[in-house]
């Protein structure tokens, strides 16, 4: 089959106008169908396409139609007027034909700023409604041949525009003209950082940033503190199993110290460690009064290296106080601390410092709900491949504490005190007959976030096993041992006592709310991992252009 190839850049964005191809040869190409997209791949692989990531794309396209209903350019009345005022200005000013197809019902506009094949800018044109233009740019001059060939094969040259650009040039040049978008979805090769800056310059009010990083050997590894300082800021939480989480809190961290600076804060909306890389979701706005709230939402954590346990120090505090008038205002305050002492009061061991990260909850339980409806009531499996496992995923995201940041495995813990792995259905009633809540994360299996104190969790798991175990047996230099033979120092006996509300006398394992809870979503079957993932997947290296 031959198809007239349409090569056209849109000159206002960049004066790049590639060689012009006559046709495209379909023969020359592969195609890969995904989505509501038929990709044209060149035999000789000189574009990046990692099909592993369509879970990524599935997801990213159901967030951006949930986004756009719950606070895209038209979710408001206000905005909706403003809007329409700006539309009948520019149909006065410009007769254009392009202008002329912005009709009330296409008002998005999206930047995939590191966009490859252009299948993804493809994808959103074809599947999310409202689209007005998409810049797709890449580098890569092959890559937005790519772009171009591959929008005019799937018929929406005229939404999808290919840009050949370095993406910071084309974000500061779109400043400097005052264009923003609405969407700018960043996915790079590594680590978004580069990027920030520029994008959170670019984005309009209330925009949608979606944000991939696949350096996970640098932002959860154990390996390179010092890169992922330099990077992002803060360290991970290393050799610690929640250190996926501590990922996705410095990318958050970055993101808000860089829109700080203008004035802006990023409210996560969805924040997910998925596979090899993590993708967070997050809606930018101008609010200089939350910027001030970013000292006390952000912090670090002193993780004990022999047995896991952790504390969360705030950098700032914010006091309620009230003015001469009666008036209430809020103090900003330098924190109070270290919240622990030099060695592990459980175990003896050292402690790591992790961060400064962001504090605060990963997910909005609104738009959670909302993407989830989308994807049960306005997509099917023959085009969204890894809807399934966005249901299982968003489920347990959706059902995550937002006030616990990390969590623990009972697995973990029975191996360092040396007892038998106790089911997590009892290692929940059992913290929530003390008065604590408790549930799964969708980062890690068979783990818990909880919001009791690790004085709990100890107490709670040494409990679970009751076989009497005689500690004198064990070796006095484990952690365990220290954890177990110390019990009478750390444990508050009576509530109240040593600064702590627990009251041990309450510990029973009969199933309570918590347990029933926790035993229902994990009847849900939950699918975590992609259904059909090629051989040896992961992230992709770039391709081998030589
Ligand atoms: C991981 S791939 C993007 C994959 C694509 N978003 C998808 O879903 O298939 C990263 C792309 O970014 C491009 N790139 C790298 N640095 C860039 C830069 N500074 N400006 C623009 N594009 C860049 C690369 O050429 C590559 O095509
Ligand atoms: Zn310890």
């Amino acid at each position: 089959m031959i198809r007239a190839a349409f090569t056209k850049i849109k000159s206002k964005i960049n004066t790049y106008i590639p060689p012009q191809q006559a046709q495209i040869n379909v023969e020359d190409y592969n195609i890969v169908k995904e989505g509501s997209a038929e990709i044209l791949f060149s035999k000789k692989e000189t574009v990046f396409y990692n099909p592993v990531q369509q879970f990524n794309r599935d997801l990213s396209v159901t967030c951006i139609k949930a986004w756009d209903n719950l606070y895209g350019p038209r979710s408001n009345n206000k905005t909706q007027k403003k809007i329409q005022h700006m539309d009948k200005r520019r149909k006065l000013n410009n007769s254009s034909a392009k202008n002329a197809r912005s009709d009330n019902d296409s008002y998005l506009n999206i930047l995939e700023a590191l966009s490859a094949t252009g299948l993804r800018a493809i994808r959103y044109a074809n599947e999310i409604p409202h689209i007005k233009e998409i810049v797709a740019n890449d580098l890569l001059p092959a890559a937005v041949e790519s772009i171009n060939r591959n929008a005019q094969y799937n018929n929406v040259e005229d939404k999808v525009t290919g840009n050949l650009d370095d993406a910071n040039v084309l974000m500061y040049r779109n400043k400097a003209q005052g264009t923003k978008y609405h969407v700018i979805d960043l996915d790079p090769y590594g680590t978004v950082t580069p990027f920030v800056d520029a994008a959170l310059q670019s984005i309009e009010e209330d925009g949608l940033m979606l944000v991939t990083c696949t350096d996970l050997s640098v932002l959860a590894g154990n390996g390179y503190p010092e890169k992922c300082f330099a990077l992002y800021g803060g360290v991970n939480l290393v050799s610690h199993e929640a250190t996926h989480e501590s990922a996705l809190r410095l990318v958050i961290n970055l993101l808000n110290q860089s829109a700080a600076k203008y004035k802006k804060v990023v409210e996560p909306l969805l924040c997910l460690s998925i596979d090899f890389y993590v993708r967070v979701f997050v809606k930018v706005r101008t609010s200089p009064i939350e910027v001030k709230q970013l000292q006390s939402n952000t912090m670090v954590t002193y993780h004990c290296s022999q047995c896991g346990s952790l504390e969360n120090q705030h950098l700032g505090r914010m006091l309620e106080r009230e003015g001469k008038n009666g008036k209430k205002y809020i103090k900003y305050a330098v924190a109070q601390g270290p919240p622990v002492d030099t060695k592990c009061k459980f175990c003896q061991g050292t402690y790591h410092v992790a961060g400064p990260m962001y504090a605060g909850p990963l997910h909005n339980k609104k738009f959670i709900e909302e993407v989830l409806r989308i994807n049960n009531d306005e997509h099917i499996d023959e085009i969204y491949g890894t809807r399934k496992r966005i249901e299982g995923m968003l489920t347990l995201a959706q059902n995550e504490l937002d006030d616990a940041p990390f969590y623990f495995s009972p697995n973990k813990i029975s191996s360092i005190i040396k007892l038998q792995v106790p089911p997590l259905k009892k290692v929940v009633a059992g913290l929530g007959s003390l008065g604590y809540d408790c549930s799964l994360t969708h980062a890690k299996p068979s783990s818990l976030k909880t919001n009791a104190p690790w004085e709990a969790v100890w107490y709670v798991l040494s409990k679970c096993d009751d076989t009497n175990k005689d500690i004198s047996k064990m070796n006095p230099n484990t952690a365990g041992y220290k954890i177990l033979s110390t019990i009478d120092e750390w444990l508050p006996k009576t509530p109240n006592e040593k600064n702590s509300n627990l009251d041990i006398t309450k510990l029973t394992f009969e199933p309570n709310e918590q347990s029933e809870h926790l035993e229902k979503l994990r009847k849900l079957k939950i699918v975590r991992y992609q259904e059909n993932p090629t051989k040896n997947w992961g992230p992709k290296a770039r391709p081998n252009l030589s």
